[in-house]
């Protein structure tokens, strides 16, 4: 039964979906980061929300781990390079709390616009001060977002819904769906210098890290008010702070800070800082919501193999997980059988060709493409799964090339795969036999007819009477037994192939005899 760790606080819906899907659940929210290290090696899921923090370090000693689930939307909290190259899958929620998110944005706006939070203290310190909060209306001003994906969206509507002008600053927005929102796309500068309203709604990256440098603070309209309910770091605190001070920006509503829990931060003497402690996706609608669907998605994974929202992997959805299970299998395979043939000759992979027939051209192709790099790298990179393989396999430049056939295949469905290496280009081709089991059947252009073993031996040769019986007697004298043995050959008398299963593995020594047998070009050792 697989283990998950619950090591945020999330609403106990998540733990009754865990407990129904069978899997076992452990929730010990506020671990110390060497708490969490000392367990963190049982488990196979990790459920969080921002306040674990998914280190290297937690990692290294995660041994079982394969998902990290976010409840929630940014996953700054999660080393995903190391994840990734530890092959951790790591999904989010990403829909989720958008809008109690963006709600949350429009909420602080009018806060900012009308001094809500100080009018409330004032109030309640019995000093009616109606002359010291003059407000400012939203209608007719301009609101300017810095990112206009998920959350940016619903502000942009809900926005021109109190008759704002909306401009929106994104390089991955297109004019088409920016007119679709009804919001004018614009690029940085001209956003900085026309809003009376900044939002943010950019995930923390290098490249927005900072986007409201000193410089583009500079550049605001005076009196510009800025709204951050995204990520602390978005925003140079210091520059703000000084911005605000000289009635440059006329105010700030903060829902994240540079460094959280913000508990000391020089923005909170300031009378025009609205703030709130990272309350955007806090209302029990989104919770709620966040909980159910990563529990849902981790225990998908755990038990089914469908991916769903991962950061670092292709999605897999719960229908497609059992179809794409053999073909994932046999992408493997035929990937393992390359990379071991490619590695016993020392080559490079430089490319990496798959070519999908019959039914196979009909399916989701990267998972299968990320299954064959798994098999393929398995031989050089220790700890290879579909999620570290496709990266290694890009960082190391091998460059990958799929074809989709839309011809009759002589086989109902058929996956060919061509490693290129510095030397030669090897092909291999396989089947599933009755619709799941995999079959090989072709290796360099000469027909074969083989299941996968555990252990195999692959031994080309010049097609001769007496190789088997030497081959044959070779394996007895070592008493091993045969359980497949299986010929192929390119014509009478030329080219043969020769795949033989066998029941354990065979001794170095049997192996370089059946090397010197006479006509044999090559004899390897394979395992699956
Ligand atoms: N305060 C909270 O509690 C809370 C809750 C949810 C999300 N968030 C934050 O909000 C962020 C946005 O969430 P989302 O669901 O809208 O994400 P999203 O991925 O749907 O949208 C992000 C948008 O930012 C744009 N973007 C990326 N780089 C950019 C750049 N350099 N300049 C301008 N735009 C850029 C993207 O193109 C995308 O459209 C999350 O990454 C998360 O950090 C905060
Ligand atoms: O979990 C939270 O409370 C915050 C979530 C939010 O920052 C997110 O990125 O989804």
């Amino acid at each position: 039964m697989p283990k998950v760790l619950i090591s945020d606080k999330l609403s106990p819906a998540a733990i009754e979906i865990f407990k129904q899907r069978g899997i076992e659940v452990t929730t010990k929210p506020g671990l110390t980061p060497a708490e969490l290290r000392a367990i963190i090696g049982e488990f196979d899921g990790l459920a969080i929300r921002s306040a674990t923090k998914v280190t290297r370090e937690l990692l290294d000693v995660a041994r079982n781990l394969k998902v990290i689930g976010r409840a929630g939307i940014g996953v700054d909290n999660v080393d995903v390079k190391s994840a990734t190259a530890r092959g951790v899958v790591v999904m989010n929620t990403p829909y989720g709390n958008a809008i109690t998110t963006a709600e949350h944005a429009i909420g602080m706006m009018f806060a900012l616009a009308r001094q809500l939070p100080e009018a409330s203290v004032s109030t309640k310190a019995g000093k009616w001060e109606k002359n010291r909060f003059m407000g400012v209306e939203l209608t007719n001003k301009t609101l300017g977002l810095i990112g206009a994906g998920n959350i940016g969206s619903i502000v942009a509507e809900r926005a021109l819904g109190l008759k704002m002008r909306v401009i929106a600053y994104d390089p991955y927005l297109t004019e088409t769906r920016a007119t679709a929102l009804g919001v004018e796309k614009i690029e940085l500068d001209a956003l900085l210098a026309r809003a009376d309203f900044i939002t943010l709604h950019t995930p923390l990256t290098e490249q927005t890290r900072n986007i409201l440098s000193r410089e583009a603070l500079a550049k605001t309209k005076k009196g510009v008010r800025i709204v951050n309910c995204a990520r602390g770091g978005l925003v140079d605190e210091a520059a703000l702070y000084e911005a605000l001070r000289s009635g440059h920006v006329a105010g700030a509503a903060l829902d994240v800070f540079e460094t959280e829990p913000a508990t000391d931060n020089r923005l909170f003497a300031l009378e025009n800082v609205v703030c709130t402690p990272h309350l955007g996706a806090a209302t029990n609608e989104a919770q709620e919501n966040v909980a159910l669907q990563v529990a849902e998605q981790i225990s998908d994974f755990l038990l089914t193999g469908a991916v769903t929202n991962a950061v670092n992997m292709a999605s897999v959805s719960a229908e497609d997980a059992p179809r794409l299970k053999p073909y994932m299998e046999l992408c493997q395979l035929l990937g393992g059988f390359a990379g071991q043939l490619t590695e016993a000759r020392q080559g490079v992979i430089r490319q990496v060709g798959i070519e999908y027939e019959g039914a196979a051209a009909h399916l989701n192709h990267r998972p299968l493409s990320a299954a064959l790099f798994a098999g393929l790298l398995a031989p050089v990179m220790e700890g290879v799964n579909m999620v570290n393989a496709p990266v290694f396999a890009r960082d190391h430049g091998i460059e990958l090339s799929e074809t989709v056939h839309d011809r009759d295949s002589e086989y109902q469905t058929l996956i060919r795969v061509s490693v290129t290496t510095d030397d030669q280009t090897r092909t291999v081709s396989g089947t599933l036999f009755g619709g799941s089991k995999p079959r090989l059947v072709e290796v360099k252009g000469i027909k074969v007819e083989a299941d996968f073993g555990r252990h195999m031996l692959y031994v080309t040769n010049q097609d001769k009477p007496g190789f088997i019986a030497k081959c044959s007697a070779i394996l007895a004298d070592e008493g091993i037994n045969i359980a497949t043995f299986h010929l192929g050959r390119s014509a009478p008398a030329g080219d043969a192939v020769c795949l033989i299963s066998i029941d354990e593995p065979l001794p170095e020594a049997a192996l370089i005899a059946i090397r010197h047998l006479p006509q044999v070009m090559q004899a390897t050792q394979l395992s699956f």
